[in-house]
Parts: structure tokens; C-alpha cells; sequence
């Protein structure tokens, strides 16, 4: 089977053939490049118009010279439906569409940020691996469930690479200033920036904010370079840990045009190592946008019968991952295992070591993170989990007991509650009550942070909880702070459970109960929020 594909949603025009029997892909890129500042939409689309046709007259002449007969012996043509800029996805489409025409195939409509993962699980041979998408106005942790891409974290803001290009674009430097940052980082000293991270989302807008002020304020840019890399990829790592440590997964495969940043791939191959897990990076050549990947994932789609009459084939610059029906992978295994049971548990930050009635966890240094940093989030993650556990049970949410606390080395000593994880036995009731504890706590004037169906203990009575790992929380009264712990919950039970609705619902109930309505009103509207910001 021969695919071509076309890639257009921002920066690349570009055009592929993929050969399914040899597993070949030839890649023909024109990039736009901007004369000032960030992507221009009507620039790009421009720059589309000019240089799709001839990166497919380029691959055209590979298909004819690589073909079996005289014919172009090409299958189907797939394309870029979105996300991206509207502009830029319009040129490409058309063009899709009129190839698939000419050639008499049929059209296969691909969403680019799924092209982006499946390259890499593609590559890689790992079977139901966590993904992270690394790009430039994207960033999220996808994982296979039943049917769909879950997305199990993302940003709340700007995509990763986005966020990069607002500074450089502060110094004056030309576009992409991701690989230039890079390289000034390497001659700076690490610096210290926010670092924000609720549950397995994540957010850049204060950073960037805090890195342009940095250099206002006369800090070295080397500096800043080394502080901004150091802290927004240590938070993608943690979050990374955070999705292997939820799903019980053990392959982790990187995507997007960030991912060719060196620091990055070590930052999370050294945290995989660290917990016994699979990494796999794609060549660079297949991380940056391209059409490549739209090829690859148009065979796998092709060979499932996932095609679409040209009637259908309109883009869609909001396309999300989640809206994908996953045809080519049907009946195959969830993202989600089960996670070891017993003797020393490796959570995402922490080793907890249970004895009897007795549990000792460590905040172990990680090595992917930078000395200064590790340092901070390890003090303060252990001081705010010993305060914050004994606040909650104050105001009478259950919680163990903390019997010591030593920020220095990040140890706490806490008594054992319950008898598993939230996961391990998720129903309405217990949900109910989940939803009251975040009310109280948050009626209290704190959040929790990070309350997934893994911090979460599960009693005897149908509906006695215990929350535990309060590492993440903070004292906050601002309405979209609480409605955030309750989109981590929703979060992590949605990305798990094969039927969450009822779940759901009961949850959003428990929290009625005892809670004010703006958040509940809040969460809506952070659910709706469309994350794409180009
Ligand atoms: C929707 C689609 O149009 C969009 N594409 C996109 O963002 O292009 P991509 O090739 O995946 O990523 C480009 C980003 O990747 C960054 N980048 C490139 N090389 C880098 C490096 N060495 N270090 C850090 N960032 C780098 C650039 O600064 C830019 O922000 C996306 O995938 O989100
Ligand atoms: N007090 C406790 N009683 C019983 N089990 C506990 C207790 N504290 C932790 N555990 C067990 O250890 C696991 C990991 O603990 P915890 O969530 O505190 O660590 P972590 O590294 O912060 O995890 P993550 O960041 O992945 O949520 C929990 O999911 C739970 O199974
Ligand atoms: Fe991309």
C-alpha cells in the first residue's frame, strides 16, 4: 500500500509518500519563515498556496520513479484536517481534495495532533504507550482508552512551543526561537521561574510573563534561556511521570516540533530511566510538523476503512484529539494497567514505603530536574502535604494522620488509611463523597491540587474516602482554582473509566451538596474552553 500525504495547519507545506510494505517515507518540506515576529495566518496560507504545489509535484516524481508500473500506483491521499490556522488548512484541503481527484483515490482526513503521536508509537513498536505532544501550539499527554485518545493532561494555556516564541519574540529574535533558545541556554546559569502544575495540566502564561521581566530587570538572557528550559520541561516531565504513574504504563513515546530540543528528550528519558520505563523519540525529521506522520497514520486509516467523501472533508482548526474515533485500533489494549500492588510503591514524586499500620514516603531527588529546583518543589511539596493533610482533617475530611515530617530530605511519615486506591474500586457513592471533601476543603480556603482516583483512598463504608497527597495544594479563595481540582478529578476518571458519566455525576453532586455553584459553574466553562490557541 502507497499513501501520500499533505501537511499544512501552520508553518510547513509539505508533501510525503509513505510505502507500507517497506515502511519508506519520503518527506518533501518548503517551510514558511516569517520576516518579523510570530506566524502571520494570511502570510502562511499564502506561502501554502505557493509551495504545496510543488512539494507534491516533488513527491509525485518520487511515486512515479519508485512505482510498480507507469501508473503514480499510489492507495489514497490523507491530509491535515486540523488542528492549525484556518487560512493554511483551507490551501492544503483543497489541494487534498483535488489530488485525490485527479489520481482517483480515495481522501483520508487525518487530525495532525493524533499524526504526531502514532509517528511516534508507530517507531517506536511500544504497544499502548502515554504520549507526549510537545509542539508549538499544543501541549498534552494523550493515552488510549477504548476506542479514543484520551487526554489525560494539557496545557491551560498557550501550547510549549508558543510559549518559547512570546519571549524570543520579547528579545527581538526571528522565529522559531525555540532552537535558539537552546543554544543560549547552554552558556547561562539556571534561573529561577514559576512552576505550575495542577494534577496532570499545566500552565506557561506566568512564566513567560516572569522570563521577559527577568531580562527587563538586567538578569543575563543566558540565564533566563537556562531557567526557562529547565522549568518548563522538568513541568512536562513531572507530568509525563504523573500519566505513566495514573495509567500504570511503562512506554512513553514524545511528539511535536519541541521535542527536537535535546534537553527536553534527556530530561524525560532520565525520568523513564529513573522509574524502569520505555522512551522512544522519533528522529527529528519526523517531530517537527511534516507530512510524513499524516501519511504514516493515512495508511494505518486507509487499511481500517476510514475514509471520507470529499462532501465531508471540510477542516476544522479546533479539531481536537479526543474527537477522533481511533478505527485502526480497535479492541486493542487500554493505556491503563494495572499498577504494581504491594511492598514499596513508585508513585510519580514519591517512593511510599508501607509497613504494617506505618507509611514512610520520599520525595526522592529526580534527575532530570536541576539541582535548585529538585531542591524547591521537594521542600515545599513535603512542608504543604504535612500542613494541608492535617488541615483537611480539621474540618473533618478524613485523612491519615501525619506522624513526622523532615522537608530537608522530603520524608514524611503518615498511618495507613484505607484499603486501595479510588482506582481500584471507582463507584458513584465514593465519587459523592470525593466531591464533598473538595467542597469542605475548598470552603476551608485551600485546594488539593492534584485529587485523582490515585489520591484517593477508599474505606470500609460504601462511601468512606480518605484524600491523601495534598503535596500540590495551596491556600487560594479564587473561584477558578477550585473549579480546576474538580477538572483533575474529572480528569483522571474520564481518561480511566470505560463508563464515567455516572461517575461524574455523582461527583458534581457530592459537591453541590457542600459547595458553592461558581465553581461548578467554572468547571463548565473550563471544559468548554477551547484549548488551541494558535
Ligand atoms: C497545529 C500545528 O500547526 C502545530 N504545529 C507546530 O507547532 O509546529 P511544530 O513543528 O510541531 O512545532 C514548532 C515549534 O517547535 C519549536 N522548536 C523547534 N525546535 C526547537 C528546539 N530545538 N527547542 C525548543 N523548541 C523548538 C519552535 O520554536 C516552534 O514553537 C502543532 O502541532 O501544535
Ligand atoms: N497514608 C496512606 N495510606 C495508605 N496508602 C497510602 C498512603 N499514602 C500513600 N499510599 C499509597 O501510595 C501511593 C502513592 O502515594 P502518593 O500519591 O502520596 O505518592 P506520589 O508519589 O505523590 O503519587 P502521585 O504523585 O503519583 O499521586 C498511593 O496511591 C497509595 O496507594
Ligand atoms: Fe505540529
Amino acid at each position: 500500500m502507497r499513501i501520500v500525504g499533505l501537511e499544512g495547519t501552520a508553518w510547513a507545506a509539505s508533501a510525503a509518500l509513505y510505502d507500507a510494505r517497506t515502511d519508506e517515507v519520503n518527506v518533501e518540506t518548503d517551510a514558511y519563515e516569517p520576516d518579523s515576529g510570530g506566524i502571520h495566518p494570511r502570510e502562511a496560507a499564502e506561502h501554502m498556496g505557493n509551495a504545496v504545489p510543488e512539494v507534491v509535484a516533488a513527491i509525485l516524481d518520487v511515486a512515479a520513479e519508485s512505482g510498480e508500473s507507469d501508473a503514480p500506483d499510489i492507495d489514497a491521499v490523507a491530509f491535515s484536517r486540523g488542528p492549525g490556522l484556518g487560512p493554511c488548512l483551507r490551501v492544503v484541503g483543497t489541494a487534498a481534495r483535488a489530488l485525490s481527484q485527479t489520481l482517483s483515490v480515495p481522501l483520508v482526513g487525518v487530525n495532525h495532533m493524533v499524526a504526531h503521536l502514532e509517528i511516534g508509537r508507530h517507531r517506536s513498536g511500544f504497544d499502548s504507550p502515554v504520549c507526549l505532544n510537545a509542539s508549538g501550539a499544543n501541549a498534552h499527554l494523550l493515552g488510549y482508552h477504548d476506542g479514543r485518545y484520551r487526554v489525560l493532561g494539557e496545557t491551560m494555556d498557550t501550547g510549549v512551543g508558543n510559549a518559547i516564541d512570546k519571549f524570543t519574540r520579547h528579545l527581538g529574535w526571528s522565529h522559531p526561537g525555540g532552537p535558539k533558545v537552546e543554544t543560549c541556554a547552554r552558556d547561562g546559569e539556571y534561573h529561577d521561574l514559576p512552576y505550575v502544575v495542577k494534577g496532570m495540566d499545566f500552565s506557561f502564561s506566568g512564566l513567560t510573563s516572569a522570563a521577559k521581566d527577568a531580562v527587563d530587570e538586567g538578569v543575563p538572557v543566558a540565564d533566563v534561556c537556562a531557567g526557562l528550559q529547565e522549568t518548563v520541561f522538568a513541568m512536562l516531565t513531572e507530568v509525563s511521570e504523573r500519566a505513566l504513574s495514573l495509567t500504570g504504563t511503562d512506554e512513553l513515546v514524545l511528539g511535536g516540533g519541541v521535542a527536537q530540543n535535546d534537553r527536553l528528550r534527556e530530561m524525560l528519558r532520565s525520568m523513564c530511566e529513573q522509574r524502569g520505563a520505555d522512551f522512544h523519540a522519533p528522529e527529528p525529521r519526523f517531530l517537527r510538523d511534516n507530512a510524513g506522520m499524516i501519511a504514516v497514520l493515512g495508511a494505518k486509516m486507509y487499511a481500517a476503512g476510514d475514509t471520507i467523501a470529499v462532501e465531508e472533508s471540510a477542516v476544522d482548526p479546533n479539531f481536537r484529539p479526543d474527537e477522533v474515533a481511533v478505527t485502526w485500533r480497535e479492541g486493542e489494549r487500554s493505556v491503563a494497567r494495572d499498577p504494581a500492588a504491594a511492598g514499596t510503591i513508585r508513585g510519580a514524586e514519591a517512593t511510599v514505603t508501607i509497613e504494617g499500620d506505618r507509611v514512610v514516603k520520599r520525595r526522592v531527588p529526580k534527575a532530570y530536574r536541576h539541582p535548585d529546583l529538585d531542591d524547591r518543589l521537594r521542600g515545599e511539596r513535603t512542608r504543604a502535604e504535612a500542613r494541608l493533610t492535617s488541615a483537611a482533617r480539621r474540618v473533618g475530611v478524613p485523612t491519615p494522620v501525619v506522624a513526622d515530617v523532615d522537608p530537608e530530605p522530603g520524608t514524611l511519615e503518615l498511618r495507613r488509611v484505607g484499603s486501595d486506591d479510588l482506582a481500584a474500586g471507582v463507584t458513584p457513592d465514593r465519587c459523592r463523597a470525593v466531591g464533598r471533601h473538595l467542597a469542605t476543603i475548598h470552603g476551608a480556603g485551600f485546594v488539593h491540587g492534584d485529587p485523582t482516583t490515585r489520591n484517593v483512598r477508599i474505606g470500609d463504608g460504601d462511601d468512606e474516602v480518605f484524600l491523601i497527597d495534598f503535596g500540590l495544594g495551596y491556600y487560594t479563595d479564587h473561584v477558578e482554582d477550585h473549579a480546576m481540582d474538580l477538572h483533575v478529578f474529572r480528569g483522571s476518571v474520564a481518561g480511566t473509566a470505560t463508563d464515567p458519566e455516572p461517575l461524574l455525576s455523582a461527583f458534581e453532586a457530592g459537591y453541590a451538596e457542600a459547595g458553592d455553584d461558581d465553581v461548578l459553574a467554572r468547571l463548565r466553562e473550563i471544559e468548554g474552553r477551547g484549548r488551541y490557541q494558535g
